[in-house]
């Protein structure tokens, strides 16, 4: 991939950020990464969407070192930076403040899987993760935020790409994906997911997560045989 082709396809995520229904004013971002040169893209901070072009787009690497661009990157930079460091199986993320699912977040409650919409994009429960200390707040806020991610996928037991989001305690959600388009669709998935969840449960409050042996079915028809990276 070219730095043209990356920057292309992060301006082109963000961008379709608003039109998703995922963004008020700048709450968002989508970054991606090419993998071969260890170069990532993400969107400069607080910039309006509809005029964000691809010279926009902030380069870096891998140590966080800005290589390309004149506006200040994302303010949630770290995060996404500390997510690539330690997720290699990851191309996309994307970050968003959508309506339904910072619900959950704000109420530290995970998001059950209560049908197969669901279990097509994310194994099982979205997880919530911890908030953090006001050590971590005072040091580094994004750089925790991501090592707090990581520590709850890992604790779990999942994969990156077969729960490709999370809900930040007291924040908001992150998704990931192959690409920052594939990042993007999953805070899409993620949204109508919470949405859908939040009627379920207004419906019938005693309503039980989908049964296991429909959830691997749908995880293995995404996956394909032997992709199950999480602990049985
Ligand atoms: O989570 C936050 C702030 O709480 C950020 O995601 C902002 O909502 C967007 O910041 P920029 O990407 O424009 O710096």
């Amino acid at each position: 991939m070219t730095l043209s082709d990356l920057k292309n396809q992060v301006c082109e995520a963000n961008r379709a950020l608003e039109p998703s229904g995922l963004v008020r004013l700048t709450w968002g971002n989508v970054s991606g990464i090419d993998r071969a040169s260890g170069l990532w893209g993400i969107k400069p901070s607080g910039v309006d969407y509809a005029s964000l072009t691809p010279e926009d787009i902030v380069i870096l690497d891998l140590e966080g070192n800005l290589v390309e661009g004149k506006l200040r990157p994302s303010s949630d930079t770290k995060t996404h930076l500390h997510l690539y460091r330690e997720f290699p199986q990851i191309g996309g993320i994307t970050h968003t403040h959508s309506l339904h699912a910072t619900m959950f977040s704000q109420a530290g409650r995970e998001l059950p899987c209560y049908g197969t919409t669901h279990a097509d994009h994310f194994y099982g429960s979205v997880p919530i993760v911890r908030a953090l200390t006001p050590e971590e707040v005072e040091t580094d806020y994004e750089h925790y935020t991501g090592v707090a991610i990581v520590q709850r996928l890992r604790e779990l037991g999942l994969h990156p790409l077969e729960m490709p989001a999370v809900l930040q305690r007291h924040h908001a959600p992150f998704t990931f994906g192959k690409t920052a388009m594939d990042s993007l669709q999953n805070s899409i998935a993620l949204e109508m997911c919470a949405q859908m969840a939040l009627g379920t449960l207004t419906l019938n409050p005693d309503q039980a997560p989908i049964p296991t042996h429909i959830l691997d079915k749908h995880h293995l028809r995404k996956h394909g045989p032997g992709a199950y990276y999480g602990q049985k």
